[in-house]
């Protein structure tokens, strides 16, 4: 057991520099600015549930977040705000503009998921996804930390050898809030030959390289001192254009290894030697591929959390996974990658280290008491569905000691 939380907590720690006494809407990446006061022990929360197993995973990551900053002497306020399909059926928009108000207000968001079939056919701007991404615009959350760790509990649950996943710890900095998901132009068309064509653009702008990287840099810094930068350099203008960004900022930190990758190598390296890598920076499409291909790697897309944030204002945490509507409403979903978002939240998002570090315990008191839920079940488990999984979490929350006054 102890083995096991040095390992976990060894990975949360090393994610971004140390914050514990970040103020409420401080600058938290890179150079950060904090403030020496004590953190506020009172936030509103913006949870946003969404589509499929989101409100599933929402309510169960709520209860452990509340009970966990509770015995902090943490007090939450929250407000449930549509988002995609849900806000597209009551609203007739993906993101309706009182959400991301709210949102913006707020200290934090934890979003569920977003997607289903209902809505696939819908015109670009009335996606569920098309909200999705105008929120992380709205909020300007450029950088996404993605944590691929494979817990010690779940090793047998990876769909690669023991020795090849055992000890795997790597995070995936993936730009956000740029690059080929908001490039313009765009659009469908017709060519020369009166083929009808659809298109996309791959752009980045010098700022939108250099910001990402910097909390790369910071990132690998406060890890094990190593950044590989994957691009398709070989192909791409936008990908020379970043990896020549990326090489000017390096000289800002001698101290950290830097190496480049193509995209396609990268994707098999992380199956055929998986901790070769520290830390990985990436553009926003090459980073939402590899983080689920790393999801696996641990077991489950239902175990990665994620953190994204800007220079300003509240942070966006959510897990990696979408909707899953082959399993929505059935109470198979994994809640441990929104358990642990929410765990991101208290870190990252309030400078909540001791509240954080409570739910992660948890997290992993909870697997060693051998409960699974079917993603990451193996023999000699306890199968159990998205409710009671989050309950015995809860249990493990519960079993702790609140700290001190
Ligand atoms: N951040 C978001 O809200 C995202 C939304 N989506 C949307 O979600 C919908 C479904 O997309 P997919 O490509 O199927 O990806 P998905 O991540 O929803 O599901 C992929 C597979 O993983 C499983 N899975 C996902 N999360 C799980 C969990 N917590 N526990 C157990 N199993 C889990 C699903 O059952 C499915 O078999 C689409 O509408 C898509 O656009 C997709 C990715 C991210
Ligand atoms: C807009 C989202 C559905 C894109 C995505 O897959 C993600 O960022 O996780």
């Amino acid at each position: 057991m102890a083995a096991c939380l040095q390992l976990n907590a060894r990975s949360f720690r090393s994610i971004l520099p140390t914050t514990s006494s970040v103020p409420k809407h401080s600058a938290r990446l890179g150079r950060i600015s904090c403030s020496a006061a004590s953190p506020s022990k009172r936030y509103t929360i913006t949870l946003l549930p969404g589509d499929g197993i989101g409100p599933e995973v929402i309510s169960v990551a709520k209860n452990v977040l509340n009970l966990a900053a509770s015995l902090e002497g943490i007090e939450f306020s929250f407000q449930e705000m549509p988002v995609g399909g849900a806000a597209l059926d009551l609203t007739g928009v993906p993101l309706p503009e009182e959400t991301l108000s709210v949102a913006k207000q707020s200290d934090a968001v934890l979003l569920g998921a977003i997607g289903g079939y209902k809505w696939d056919k819908n015109e670009k701007h009335l996606k569920p996804e098309t909200g999705l991404l105008q929120l992380r615009q709205g909020l300007k959350v450029f950088a996404n930390l993605r944590p691929a760790t494979v817990l010690p509990q779940l090793v047998d649950s990876s769909t690669l050898k023991k020795e090849v996943a055992e000890g795997v710890d790597l995070m995936v900095v993936r730009e956000l809030t740029g690059g080929i998901y908001f490039g313009k132009p765009r659009g469908f068309s017709t060519n020369e030959d009166g083929e009808e064509i659809g298109f996309n653009t791959e752009v980045y702008a010098s700022y939108e390289i250099d910001r990402i990287a910097r909390i790369a840099f910071e990132t690998a810094r406060k890890r094990q001192g190593k950044l590989c930068s994957v691009d398709k350099a070989n192909v791409l203008e936008a990908s020379m254009f970043w990896r020549k960004r990326i090489t000017t900022i390096a000289s800002e930190y001698p101290d950290v290894e830097l190496s480049h990758m193509y995209v396609d190598n990268a994707a098999m390296q992380l199956v055929r030697n998986p901790k070769q890598f520290d830390t990985i920076v990436t553009n926003n499409i090459f980073g939402d591929i590899l983080s689920d291909e790393a999801s696996m790697i641990t077991g489950s897309i239902g175990m990665l959390p994620s953190a994204s944030l800007g220079e300003l204002g509240p942070g966006l945490f959510e897990p990696i996974h979408g909707s899953a509507p082959d399993i929505a409403g059935q109470d198979k979903a994994n809640p441990l990658a929104t358990i642990l978002s929410a765990a991101m939240l208290l870190k990252y998002g309030l400078g909540q280290e001791n509240a954080a570090k409570r739910i992660e315990a948890a997290v992993l008191d909870t697997l060693n008491r051998g409960f699974r839920t079917g993603d990451i079940y193996s023999s000699g488990t306890k199968l159990v569905g998205c409710k009671e999984i989050g309950e015995e979490v809860l249990k493990s929350v519960d079993s702790q000691v609140p700290t001190p006054a």
